[in-house]
């Protein structure tokens, strides 16, 4: 494989096949697919503050601060959907993680869900963000291919990727959600929270309630930070698949010292944890019982402390061996309904679910 022309497809399958850590991502409102290779695989960063390493290439980081985020360096990087052949030789084998994730049944997540708003009627938390897995059948990984292409055509407003991640397995997904752009010394941000489908019902206090939360958060984060010029837009709508949500945009002036600062303060957001931040983790741990992993970290290209584009991983999911989950969660509060509650995550689930069975009905290739 060297020195003629390749297509994207035809390069993800080799590198799949040959196991050798690659990222292909569209960011939202592009059209041009871009990739980064790395025969040195993802490594880890000792805190995410220290994304801003020196050098280019891509980070995804887990829910979890805990643990440390990966890094790719950009060794080679390819733009579009047809290049030179890079040449890619074989990798050492890195076998796909061994799946230990249950997916909970509706009776068994809605009484998580009653357990955990009585919790927060006694006074635990004001917020805090359940998610469930939900198994797939989707047994093939050169399927995630055709997904990929599927994803970006479906959703152009979203951050869409793949990610072979050796120890870690296959991850892809379509984000609404900017966690942090940066642009020389301007930094953009949003609160994405509050959901409701396509239909035109008002917005419940609970679901203000949940994005205000979200809003203050990213208020004390930026003020913290030491941003200056700190502006909050409306607070307006987005479409993502079959949902929409509430969102607030934020913008601020920052200096490059602090931008790595900023990113670690600003995960988990209130979006994606709850609120305060501890006793939601709390409530998370007890509750969910698997290992979020990346679903509801972070994740995006950096070009260096000037221009880098960071994306919540919602509506993601992650490919195994023999089995295949979507991740999809949402916020809850005393004033949440647990059985609306479980449908707003079936709603979630549809971005994927519906870009599956679009390409599981087509010929693979
Ligand atoms: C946790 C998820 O969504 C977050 C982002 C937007 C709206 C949300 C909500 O309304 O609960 C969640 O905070 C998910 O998609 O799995």
């Amino acid at each position: 494989m060297n020195g003629g022309s390749i297509t994207l497809k035809a390069l993800q399958q080799h590198l799949l096949g040959t196991q050798t850590a690659f990222v292909s991502y569209r960011l939202p409102g592009e059209t041009t697919p871009e990739s980064i290779i790395s025969t040195k695989g993802f490594y880890e960063i000792p805190h995410i503050r220290e994304v801003f390493n020196g050098k280019s290439g891509f980070i995804i980081s887990p829910f979890l601060k805990s643990l440390p985020p990966l890094f790719l360096d950009a060794e080679f990087t390819l733009s579009g959907t047809q290049f030179t052949d890079p040449g890619i030789g074989r990798q050492e084998a890195s076998p796909v993680p061994e799946c230990r994730i249950t997916a909970p049944g509706k009776e068994e997540y809605i009484e998580k869900l009653r357990q955990v708003i009585s919790g927060i009627n006694s006074g635990r938390a004001d917020k805090a963000v359940i998610s469930r897995p939900i198994e797939i059948p989707f047994r093939e990984a050169g399927l995630s291919i055709p997904l990929f292409e599927q994803l970006c055509i479906d959703y152009p407003s979203a951050f869409v990727y793949l990610a072979w991640i050796p120890g870690y397995g296959l991850w892809t997904g379509a984000s609404p959600e900017l966690l942090l752009r940066i642009e020389n010394e301007t930094v953009t941000t949003m609160a994405l929270a509050g959901t409701r489908d396509a239909g035109s019902r008002a917005w419940t206090s609970k679901e203000m309630d949940e994005h205000e939360w979200v809003c203050r958060h990213i208020e004390e984060k930026l003020a913290a930070s030491g941003c200056n010029d700190v502006s909050r837009s409306e607070t307006g709508t987005i479409t993502a698949g079959m949902a929409v949500h509430l969102k607030t945009g934020f913008k601020a002036i920052i200096e490059d010292d602090n931008k790595g600062k900023l990113l670690e303060a600003l995960h988990p957001t209130p979006a994606v944890c709850g609120w305060p931040e501890i006793a939601a983790l709390d409530m998370i741990r007890n509750t969910e019982k698997y290992d979020r992993s990346f679903y509801t970290g972070f994740l995006g290209p950096v070009k260096s402390e000037k221009q880098a584009a960071f994306y919540v991983n919602l509506r993601c999911m992650q490919i195994f061996q023999d089995k295949a989950f979507v991740y999809a969660g949402g916020g809850i509060t005393a004033a949440s309904d647990p059985l609306a509650e479980w449908e707003e995550t079936v709603l979630k689930s549809q971005t994927m679910l519906t870009a599956i069975g679009k390409i599981q009905n087509l010929a693979y290739f």
